[in-house]
């Protein structure tokens, strides 16, 4: 247990204080599927996805100075022993209301609001799209957040404007679907469908718009195999796939507490993080 104060727990991180303005984001090995935490660790998620984590804010800064915008993370070394290689210290912002979602895919909820009503949010689609169509531009799909173990709540823009502003809105929007962009190029490069990703935004002490919480992480975000992307039906998890597959396979009723995962699906498991890490950024995840 660290010596800090505990300001917020998800369901696979936590957030501690850090005093002067800090704030500690330690990521778990624990494992989410189906709206349950595992009870079985990976070892090593947590570093990994710290890690993709700090390369992303690398890669995308060049995207949020074109915004005039910054991202919150200080450090990965100034942080306690214990939590090294899964922790960052960042900077405390105030954080804006809005889960910030951009899809250029259709999955999930997206497809089902497309169902209904042949578009997502205020932005109608061409018809004949399917789960796993590739969407003819990436759109924002603002959601408010919820409390923990609640679904977050979509939103329309305007909502967003009532939140935060027409100016923030429209800002918020277009980068958030600017980082999608740039995410989802350099994915694909490395042969992984970035479907979707959620980011968060606060405003710094000196009232700078600034890019928090993780980012494009397969926790934040849909990680999809690019050599079997193929529409029409749900496509295979990059990550959760063999989770997914074997807690159906052992009659789970998803709703119960969830059993133990077999040794072979957690190593299995932990390799599809590190290989993504891999792929993803050219680098041996030590
Ligand atoms: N990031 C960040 C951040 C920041 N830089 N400044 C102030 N508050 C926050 C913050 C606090 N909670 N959350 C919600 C997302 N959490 C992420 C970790 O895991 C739990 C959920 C964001």
């Amino acid at each position: 247990m660290l010596d800090l104060p505990l300001v917020a727990r998800g369901k696979v991180r936590e957030v501690y204080d850090a005093g002067a303005d800090r704030l500690l984001l330690v990521a778990s090995d624990r494992i989410s599927a189906y709206d349950h935490v595992l009870p079985t660790p990976i070892p090593d998620k947590g570093r990994v996805l710290t890690a993709l984590s700090v390369w992303w804010f690398e890669q995308l800064t060049p995207v949020l100075d074109e915004f005039g915008a910054g991202h919150h993370l200080l450090s990965v070394t100034d942080v306690p022993a214990e939590v090294a290689g899964r922790a960052m210290l960042v900077r405390r912002l105030t954080m804006l209301p809005v889960e910030c979602v951009a899809r250029g895919y259709l999955s999930g909820s997206g497809t089902v609001e497309y169902s209904r009503t042949g578009s997502i949010r205020d932005v109608p689609l061409p018809a004949g799209l399917v789960e796993g169509s590739r969407l003819p531009e990436p759109v924002f799909t603002p959601s408010t957040k919820a409390e923990v173990g609640e679904h977050d709540e979509a939103i329309d823009f305007a909502a967003v404007v009532g939140l935060v502003g027409q100016a923030r809105a429209e800002e918020l929007r277009e980068l958030t679907l600017a980082l999608y962009r740039r995410g989802a190029e350099i994915a694909l490069d490395a042969g992984i469908v970035l479907a979707d990703t959620k980011v968060e935004f606060g405003l710094s002490t000196e009232g700078r718009l600034t890019l928090g919480d993780e980012v494009l992480t397969p926790d934040s975000s849909r990680f999809w195999p690019a050599v079997t992307w193929s529409p029409g039906a749900a496509q295979p998890s990059y990550d959760k796939q063999y989770v997914r597959d074997w807690l159906t396979s052992s009659g789970w009723d998803r709703v119960s507490p969830p059993p133990e995962l077999p040794d072979d699906v957690v190593a299995a498991t932990r390799e599809r993080y590190v290989t993504a890490y891999e792929q993803l950024t050219g680098r041996r995840f030590a």
